[in-house]
């Protein structure tokens, strides 16, 4: 049976930088549309956290459906969470310099995405993880931690390199082909008569 989707996927989020990459990464492969909200940050397992912001994200769709009705964005909504792990503190995100004092400098970066399909189903999680070491900083500074990663097989960090290259081997991308497999897979209809 087909599942059908009253609209593209919101896909929401406060960061702007990651707004840019998904759209470099899912072109034109899923409909969706972005939502600026600031979503309280949660604290807890990473993949709980993640489930539970698409949730609170779902029923924030929800609440504002009259306000929204006018921007047409209830629906299914996408939501992702990205930490920098370090290994000598056994996979726990945390600031860099705490580093400072360990002989081990590798770390991955974490992406997990959560779809939700409405506020009382469960969401469905994606995870992507890059590899690397946190390094002095180098590159452009004007997204996060970019400067301090270098991911595995790579002289550069993530700033340092061209944005075509960081989103091909990105965690962000990892977790998108997941969700893009997704989709491709999930029997999903995406109305578009206007009927909504
Ligand atoms: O690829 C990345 N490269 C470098 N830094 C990054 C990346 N992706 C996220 N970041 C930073 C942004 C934020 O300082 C922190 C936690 O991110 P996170 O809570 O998921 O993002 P956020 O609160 O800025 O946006 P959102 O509204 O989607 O929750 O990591
Ligand atoms: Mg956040």
């Amino acid at each position: 049976m087909p599942t059908v989707l009253p609209r593209p996927v919101t896909f929401v989020t406060g960061n702007t930088k990651k707004l840019e990459e998904v759209r470099a990464i899912l072109g034109h492969s899923i409909p969706f549309q972005s939502l600026k909200l600031d979503l309280p940050e949660l604290q807890g397992e990473p993949e709980e956290i993640s489930k539970e912001k698409a949730r609170l994200a779902a029923a924030s769709v929800l609440w504002c459906l009259l306000m929204l009705l006018i921007l047409k964005v209830n629906g299914p909504v996408l939501v992702e969470d990205t930490c920098l792990c370090f290994n000598a503190l056994n996979g726990l995100p945390g600031l860099n310099n705490i580093l400072t004092a360990y002989e081990d400098k590798s770390a991955y970066a974490m992406c997990i995405f959560s779809l939700s399909l409405g506020p009382n189903l469960e969401p469905v999680t994606f995870l992507g993880k890059t590899q690397g070491k946190i390094v002095p900083p180098r590159g452009p500074t004007d997204f996060g931690w970019d400067p301090i990663f270098q991911p595995d097989g790579y002289e550069q960090t993530y700033a340092e390199m061209p944005k075509e290259e960081k989103n091909k081997i990105s965690h962000r991308s990892k977790a998108l082909a997941l969700v893009k497999s997704h989709f491709a897979a999930a029997d999903y209809i995406f109305q578009t008569d206007g009927s909504h």
